[in-house]
């Protein structure tokens, strides 16, 4: 009898303990960062995630800049944006490749407080298909022009943090950022490699009042999948369909949500949360809610990403199957 009462008064005592310790350890410390009349730049601001973060944000008051590469599709959102809320976006086109030209659109657009680094491309092919110059290309403009905005933003971010309030930097990855996908050994990369960068710049910054938040989303409805979908692997279809899709819109405002609430890992949709707790690993975490949820359900977690890797392996083995039967048919 005095056992089982132990046992019972264990087994409320000792997750009330870890979340206490969890309190007070979780690093760093939660904060919120106001978009209101703010200045927000986003980079692929003229399509799909961007132009509907764009929206969103003007809509909440805030100020608006973005950048992308075409004057055309820039002019187009900026007057889409100015017929649904009424308000002007600033826009500059440049190349995120290009250091200088990138370098003279942050100058223009004056002081950023909410740094939204969310341009990207992306081909799904497999690596023996692909040429090496694609390869490049998507690191280039992925991963290389991530660093070229970051490096021409945060000199001006730093300076204006004191009289401006906390400051935020944001970068879209992917779910392919988090798990290495069929067709994907570039994008992944390029979408691993902001991880990293993510991680050690949150280090090097908190100091200057600046917050790091990386985006997940899934499959998103936007001009630039409907591009990738002429030419995609069947089985990266197949895979990435494990994840669903959402809408431009919707992944828009769970970024900007995350980014508002200073997270620093935004998942985007339910598969998203389980990604996010089976990929912890060492990074940041401001909530020491989330924090008791990564530590209890991590076992749990690893089991059911086994069996996404056991359903994919098993795709992978069924197309290959299917491949050598059409091989074999007669003419
Ligand atoms: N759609 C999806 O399924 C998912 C997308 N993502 C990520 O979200 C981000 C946005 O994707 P999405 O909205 O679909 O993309 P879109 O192709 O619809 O839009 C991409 C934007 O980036 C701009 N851009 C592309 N290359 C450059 C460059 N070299 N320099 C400056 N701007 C550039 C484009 O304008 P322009 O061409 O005129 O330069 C455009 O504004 C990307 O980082 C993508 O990897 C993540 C998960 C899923
Ligand atoms: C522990 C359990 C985990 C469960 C969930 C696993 C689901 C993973 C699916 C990954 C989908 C990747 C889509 C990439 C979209 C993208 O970035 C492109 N459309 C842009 O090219």
């Amino acid at each position: 009898m005095a056992d089982s009462n132990l046992f019972c008064i264990s087994l409320i005592l000792l997750p009330l303990i870890l979340l206490f310790l969890l309190f007070l350890i979780t690093r760093p410390r939660p904060i919120q960062i106001p978009i209101k009349k703010r200045h927000i730049f986003i980079t692929g601001g003229s399509s799909g995630i961007g132009l509907a973060l764009a929206h969103r944000a003007a809509s909440e008051g805030a100020r608006v800049s973005i950048l992308s590469r075409s004057i055309d599709k820039l002019e187009e959102a900026k007057n889409a944006i100015r017929q649904s809320t009424g308000i002007d976006v600033a826009i500059f086109a440049a190349d995120v490749r290009d250091f200088e030209a990138v370098q003279r659109a942050v100058d223009e657009a004056g002081p950023i407080d909410v740094l939204v680094v969310n341009q990207g491309v992306f081909v799904a092919q497999e690596l023996e298909e692909q040429k090496l110059e694609e390869v490049r290309f998507i690191i280039d403009v992925n991963l290389m022009g991530s660093f070229n905005m970051i490096k021409a933003a945060l000199p001006g971010m730093k300076r204006s943090r004191k009289d401006r309030g906390p400051g935020s930097i944001a970068l879209m990855s992917s779910q392919a950022g988090q798990v290495g996908i069929y067709g994907y050994t570039a994008y992944s990369a390029s979408k691993f490699g902001l991880r990293g960068l993510a991680e050690a710049l949150q280090q090097e910054v908190i100091g200057d009042n600046i917050h790091v938040s990386l985006v997940f989303p899934p499959d998103t409805e936007t001009p630039g999948l409907t591009e990738e979908n002429k030419r995609k692997p069947q089985l990266t279809s197949i895979i990435a369909a494990s994840s669903g899709a959402m809408k431009a819109d919707e992944v828009a405002k769970k970024a900007l949500d995350g980014i508002k609430s200073g997270s620093f890992t935004i998942p985007c949709n339910s598969e998203g949360i389980l990604l996010a707790i089976a990929t912890a690993g060492l990074s940041p975490q401001r909530s020491y809610l989330m924090a008791f949820v990564e530590v209890v359900a991590a076992g749990i977690v690893r089991i059911a990403a086994l069996c996404f890797q056991w359903n994919w392996y098993g795709s992978i083995e069924k197309w290959h199957m299917q491949k050598n039967r059409k091989h074999q048919m007669p003419p």
